[in-house]
């Protein structure tokens, strides 16, 4: 591991706000064991492992029933620790893929049956050798097909530049932490107007609305200065917004966040209980597991 890793908290407080039913951890990885999945050689950093049996545990201490696990740049598009993990989950872990565009229908297939819904796109360049514009058209309509859907992960100052072929995208797409907002900038100035102009004019865009400890300048006690970009979004796009922990919490240097003060969070992003249950069960349920949320005499709507 990197000499300047912070790994992840050792023991995290049991959360005082408790989340519905069948809540959703719909943003954390897995990295390694290395030793039994190696690293990619292109990564930009070296992290601890960070194992399947330590996220289900977490998932438990958190009072969480399922969690969505995406595919961290460390593993590049060597996708076997997600699947190692997705197998093991007993049907509570869905997956984001990241693969290459010569992937072939039947390697689609067998990620589909392990439980992948998604492809992960990443255009922060501190976490990747080129931005993926070429590769990204050819997978999308590989995808297509499948009903997966797209996940984003930028910096808010290149939206701009990136907003069209954001928008040309063909299939439901998920942002990772709203576009990561500067958030010393107004919560209704022009950077982040342009963030929820895109939700609101592209009803296939959704947002995580996670990672307070990676946007916040006033630090860990309170993360107070996200909490307003993380409401507008909430509750202006409340079925299309979902939430995770980020567990393990990669390249964290100023400080390794709690859990569960994390998950203490949530009711102030969230401010109603209706809210809450979109945000943790019935979002994410509906994009990862719509056959269940179906079956059980939901309306998937629009996805
Ligand atoms: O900001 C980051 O460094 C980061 C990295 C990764 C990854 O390496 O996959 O994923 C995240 O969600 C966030």
């Amino acid at each position: 591991m990197d000499a300047d890793w912070l790994p992840f908290h050792p023991a995290p407080v049991k959360p005082t706000y408790q989340p519905p039913a069948g809540a959703v951890d719909a943003h954390c990885h897995v990295f390694g064991p290395g030793d039994q999945f190696p690293f990619a050689p292109q990564r930009k950093y070296t992290p601890c492992d960070a194992s399947k049996d330590q996220l289900w545990a977490l998932r438990d201490h958190l009072g969480f029933s399922r969690n969505v696990i995406v595919q961290a740049t460390c593993h590049g598009a060597d996708n076997r620790a997600l699947v190692d993990a997705l197998e093991h989950s007993e049907g509570r872990a869905r997956g984001v893929a990241t693969v290459t565009a010569d992937i072939t229908s039947d390697e689609l297939a067998k990620l589909h049956a392990a439980g992948v819904r998604g492809v992960r796109f990443n255009f922060v360049k501190r976490l990747v050798d080129a931005l993926p514009f070429d590769s990204l058209g050819t997978i999308a309509e590989k995808i297509k097909p499948l009903g997966w859907h797209i996940v984003i992960y930028f910096e808010s100052q290149e939206l701009p530049e990136l907003y069209d072929f954001f928008t040309s995208l063909p299939t439901t797409v998920v942002v990772d932490h709203m576009g990561r907002p500067d958030v010393s900038k107004p919560v209704d100035g022009e950077e982040f107007n342009l963030f929820v102009k895109l939700m609101q004019e592209n009803p296939n865009f959704w947002s995580k609305v996670s990672c307070p400890e990676r946007l916040s300048l006033t630090g860990p006690s309170t993360y107070d200065d996200v909490v307003p970009f993380a409401r507008r979004i909430v509750e202006n796009f409340p079925d299309r917004v979902l939430w995770g922990t980020d567990w393990p919490h990669p390249n964290m240097k100023s400080h390794m966040p709690d859990d569960g003060e994390l998950v203490n969070m949530i009711p102030r992003i969230a401010v109603t209980e209706e809210l809450q249950r979109k945000l943790l069960v019935d979002n994410p349920m509906r994009l990862y597991w719509p056959e269940e949320w179906q079956a059980a005499g939901n309306n998937t709507g629009e996805k």
